[in-house]
Parts: C-alpha cells; sequence; structure tokens
C-alpha cells in the first residue's frame, strides 16, 4: 500500500477466476459426500474492537512552525488534544481521550517514542495469534488525509525499519507457521488484494488488461460478503507476500494532493487467508503432498481464518483539499463511504452489548457502501478487529473528529469464534472396519513371523548343539591322538638315547682301531710283535673252540 501514482480509467474486461469468500466455521457446499464438517463452538469469544490511536511527526512544510496539539499520557492510554488557540485558551479546554493504546510517534528522541516495530508489536502481534487459532482478524488504519495511514499499514519496504503492520505480519504469520507445521498439520496461505475506488471493486492482484474490472459485491449466508471472482495467490515462500504487496501497489490508485503528494484515493484490502489441516494417525505412513491442499484428503481438523488488512483513503475536508474534477468526485466518494462506516459503527455501537443483544437499535446500514459491506462481519461479525486511528499532530479539527469516531468504535462489540471444522466421516464404520481388519492382518502376520523366528531359533540350537557334540569329538580325539604321539615321542626319545649312547661306543671303538691303526703305522716292533701273539693266541684259541664244538656237535650228531 506504499503509494505511486495517479489513478487510471476502469477498462471492461474478464472476470478473474479465483473467489475469496471469507472464512467461516461450516462453510457449505466442498465437503466430499463421504464426510460431514461440524462446527466446533466452544472457541468464541466477546470483545470490544480495540482502538489504537497514533500520532505522527510534523513533516509537512505547512506544519513547520505550527504547534503540537497532542498530548499523550504516562499511561500509554490518554489522548489528550490541546486548544486550537492555546494563548486563548485555558487547560479546561483540552479533551482527553482513553483508548486500548496510544502510541507517539511524534520525536524519535522522546522517550515514549513509538516505531513501527512497537507499533507492530502492540497492534499486530495479538492478531497474528488470533489468525492462527482460528478467528477472522482485521486491522484498519483510519484518519484523515495524510496522517499516517499507509505509512503504518505498509511503510517503506526498502529500509527494514520503516516496515508497516502489514510487511511485519506476513513476517510473523510466516515464522509461525514454519514452527508450527509437521507431518500432522499443514498450513496454507493465500493471498488476494482489492481496492474500492469509486465504490467499485477492483482487483490489484490481476493482470494489467483486468485490473481495472469492476469486480461483484456477494453474500454468501453463511460466510457474509465477498468479491466474487477475486484472483487468490498461494504464498509458497515470505518473499511471495512482497511481490504480491508490491503488485497490487503498482496497481492501486493514488494521487497528488493539497494534503498529501501521495494520497491514496482508494480504499485497499489485502487479505491472508489460512487453512490448517490436522490428520489423523496414518496407518500407512504416508505423507501427503504439502503443496496444496485436496477436498479429499482424510484429515479431522481444518481451522480456517482470514486476516484483513485495511488501508482507508483518508478523510478530507474539500475545502483543506482544494480538490476538483476527478479529485473532487473522488473525495466526494471516499467520505460518503467513511459516513456510511461512522453510521455503521454508531449502530453497532447503540447496540451496548453487540450483535447478540436484543435492544431495539437501528440495523447497521452495512449496505449504503461497498466498504462497509465487505467489511460487514469485521465491524459487525465474526472478526477480532482493530482500528487504528491515524492523527496528524497539528490539526485541531481533523484529529477532533477522528478520536471522536475512534472512541465510537470502541464501543463495538464483537463476537468472535475459531473456524474450526471438525470432520465426522460418514464412512466412520467402514473405515473402522477396514482399519480392525487390517491391523488383525498385521497381527497375524506378526505372529506368523515371531513363530517362525522361534522354530527357527530351535532348530538353531540343535545345530549347534550338533556342532558342540563334533567339536567334543574331534577335540577328543585330538587329545587321544595327542597323547599316543606323546607315548610315542617318549619311546622315540629313549630309543634315541640309546642310540645316541651306541653311537657313541661305537665312535669310541673307532676311535680305538684308528688308534691302534696309528700305531701300526707308527711300526712300533714290540707293539707289532705283541699284537702277532695275541692274534696267534687268539686263533690257537679259536682253533680250540672250533674242535670242542666239533667234539659237541659229534656227541649230538653222530
Ligand atoms: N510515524 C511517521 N513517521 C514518519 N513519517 C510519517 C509517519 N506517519 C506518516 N508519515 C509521513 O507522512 C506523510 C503522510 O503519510 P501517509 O501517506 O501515510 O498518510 P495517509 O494517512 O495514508 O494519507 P492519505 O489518506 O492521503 O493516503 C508521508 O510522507 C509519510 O511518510
Amino acid at each position: 500500500m506504499s503509494k505511486r501514482s495517479t489513478g487510471r480509467a476502469s477498462s471492461p474486461s474478464i472476470y478473474p477466476s479465483a473467489s475469496t469468500p471469507p472464512a467461516s466455521s461450516s462453510r457449505s457446499g466442498k465437503q466430499s459426500l463421504a464426510t460431514q464438517k461440524s462446527s466446533k463452538a466452544t472457541d468464541t469469544t466477546s470483545s470490544n474492537i480495540k482502538v489504537i490511536v497514533r500520532v505522527r511527526p510534523r513533516i509537512l512544510p505547512r506544519e513547520a512552525n505550527s504547534p503540537i496539539l497532542i498530548q499523550m499520557g504516562s499511561d500509554g492510554r490518554t489522548t489528550t488534544l490541546l486548544p486550537k488557540n492555546m494563548a486563548n485558551s485555558s487547560p479546561s479546554d483540552s479533551k482527553s481521550f482513553q483508548f486500548d493504546h496510544c502510541l507517539w510517534s511524534v520525536r524519535s528522541t522522546d522517550d515514549n517514542y513509538k516505531s513501527q516495530r512497537d507499533t507492530f508489536e502492540l497492534v499486530g502481534k495479538d492478531i497474528i495469534q488470533h489468525t492462527l487459532a482460528g478467528f477472522n482478524t482485521c486491522i484498519l488504519a483510519y484518519g484523515q488525509t495524510g496522517s499516517g495511514k499507509s505509512y503504518t499499514m505498509m511503510g517503506s519496504n526498502e529500509d527494514e525499519d520503516q516496515q508497516g503492520i502489514i510487511p511485519q505480519s506476513c513476517k510473523e504469520l510466516w515464522d509461525q507457521v514454519q514452527q508450527l507445521q509437521n507431518i500432522r498439520k499443514r498450513f496454507h496461505l493465500k493471498v488476494s488484494y482489492f481496492e474500492i475506488y469509486n465504490e467499485q471493486v477492483h482487483d490489484l492482484l490481476a493482470s494489467n488488461s483486468e485490473s481495472r474490472v469492476k469486480l461483484k459485491v456477494r453474500e454468501n449466508p453463511q460466510t457474509g460478503p465477498y468479491v466474487e471472482g477475486l484472483t487468490e495467490f498461494q504464498i509458497t515462500k515470505l518473499e511471495d507476500f512482497n511481490k504480491y504487496l508490491k503488485m497490487g501497489d503498482v496497481n492501486r490508485t493514488v494521487a497528488q494532493t493539497k494534503m498529501n503528494d501521495n494520497s491514496s484515493r482508494s480504499h485497499a484490502v489485502f487479505s491472508i487467508n489460512l487453512k490448517i489441516r490436522e490428520f489423523g494417525i496414518n496407518l500407512d505412513g504416508v505423507e501427503s503432498s504439502s503443496d496444496s491442499f485436496s477436498e479429499t484428503e482424510d484429515y479431522i481438523k481444518e481451522t480456517n481464518s482470514s486476516l484483513r488488512l485495511v488501508d482507508l483513503a483518508g478523510s478530507e475536508r474539500v475545502t483543506s483539499t482544494g480538490a476538483t474534477g476527478v479529485r473532487m468526485k473522488e473525495g466526494t466518494n471516499i467520505n460518503k463511504s467513511l459516513t456510511t462506516l461512522g453510521r455503521v459503527i454508531l449502530s453497532l455501537s447503540d447496540r451496548g452489548d453487540g450483535p447478540n443483544n436484543n435492544s431495539v437499535a437501528s440495523k447497521p446500514p452495512y449496505r449504503d457502501s461497498v466498504l462497509t459491506w465487505l467489511l460487514k462481519e469485521n465491524l459487525g461479525g465474526n472478526s477480532k478487529t482493530v482500528m487504528v486511528a491515524c492523527i496528524s499532530p497539528c490539526d485541531y479539527e481533523e484529529t477532533l473528529s477522528t478520536l471522536r469516531y475512534a472512541t465510537l468504535t470502541q464501543k463495538v462489540r464483537l463476537v468472535a469464534r475459531a473456524n474450526i471444522d471438525e470432520i465426522q466421516h460418514h464412512n466412520n464404520i467402514e473405515n473402522d472396519r477396514k482399519q480392525k481388519q487390517k491391523m488383525e492382518d498385521e497381527l497375524i502376520k506378526m505372529k506368523l513371523q515371531i513363530e517362525e523366528m522361534t522354530s527357527n531359533s530351535i532348530s538353531e540350537t540343535q545345530k549347534n548343539e550338533e556342532i558342540i557334540r563334533q567339536v567334543t569329538n574331534l577335540s577328543k580325539f585330538f587329545e587321544d591322538r595327542l597323547s599316543i604321539q606323546t607315548e610315542k615321542y617318549q619311546i622315540v626319545k629313549e630309543e634315541l638315547i640309546k642310540e645316541r649312547s651306541h653311537r657313541k661306543k661305537l665312535q669310541d671303538s673307532l676311535n680305538g682301531i684308528v688308534k691302534t691303526l696309528e700305531m701300526i703305522d707308527s711300526k712300533d716292533p714290540d707293539y707289532e710283535e705283541d699284537l702277532w701273539k695275541q692274534s696267534n693266541l687268539l686263533n690257537q684259541r679259536s682253533y680250540n673252540f672250533q674242535i670242542e664244538i666239533m667234539k659237541d656237535l659229534e656227541k649230538f650228531c653222530p
């Protein structure tokens, strides 16, 4: 909703295809025949429209020497409008008002200065939480022309510190979704962006040729009014928000006026539709595609909510703006719709306890302007709504008017309920039967597996016992063999010892013979003779011995 250039003329063309009915807890027509959604009515809260007042710095040249007519109390809830002509007035001429919050953004050096970030913290954070909880929510900026509505809602996208409520809300919502989603909980975000210019609705995200087509407003008995044929884009990454915001801002009608160089000539509504689906236990463990939701998905809970971020065109006095021609027509239409908004708020605030009370209050004239018709749910129905009333620091009349408008708005009571659908399956019994059968089959399969494993383990044990037996036998066999071998070794060892001693003896004998031969070689005559004698003696003995043997033999064998 940053402002760009002057408005363009309408050009008739084909309607875009997508439509955006507001979120509701009992959406009709889309559910599958096998299922039925039952709305969960427990999460219902009743609260007033919250009102926050923000005063901007003196930035217009005409304000340079003008006194600041606004004071804000240290409680952060009181705004005081000082008298127009302070020199001729007494302090009692000041007018004080109480709001949910009062944001002082006049001088960044002041202790109580509220930056864009502070503004989001106080205005947007809660709203994002409510959106995630399934409530329809709305933040709308109201105020005279040039009072800082677009700055508060959109700010400057170039500088992160200057970002307004819309880009900060997108980021906060995206971050929360990233944290909360898991295999059983899936989030789906879609955006749309339209403007109401001269009581006509234009799709700011339509292609160029279709962007000036006048769209129709329809009313769904359950979900309320919606723009027929509005383009919706799915958000798959944080940057998508920025892309569609920029696209819409390029198409928005803005113009230079005497009061504001870059004045919004239309009311702009940026919507984020959030769908959350929760899934039951999936026995197959199959994950569904996370890119898109299908109507046949077997989810057990669906939450639908829509966050509407509205930058209203500024109220203006023709005398102040000096508008003529097209600008004057725009201004008249802007004022007409804002007046209707005032009448709707007045009617709703009259009801005291809101839409459910029985007082005979006038029927809010929602249909008297496209703006109030489209915001019907956010102003007087199923929504949690915050109004940021923007004021300029030096304009008495316009500021007084805005503060009165804001005071009235605070009295509007809304009954919001979380749009949660619990899914009842008609085919539950059949599903249960199938699941039971599936689990029984699974059980039988597991039993068989266990039996198989048990029998396997018995035969394994037998096998092992057989191996142990064989190993025992083998080890016995080897032990026996070992003892036999040991015995054999002992015998061989003893024989070897004997052999060695025998060999020693032989060696000794051999040595004796060698010695004898050496002696022979040395030709010792005495020894030779002695040897000769011995030899003869032996021969003689041998001969005698033979004679004796012969004699004996003759005795036994005659
Ligand atoms: N809090 C702020 N801090 C600094 N500058 C601001 C602040 N609020 C508004 N401004 C500046 O004041 C000027 C008017 O603000 P802006 O365009 O947001 O007003 P507006 O209410 O949207 O006007 P219109 O209704 O005509 O579109 C802009 O130049 C804007 O940057």
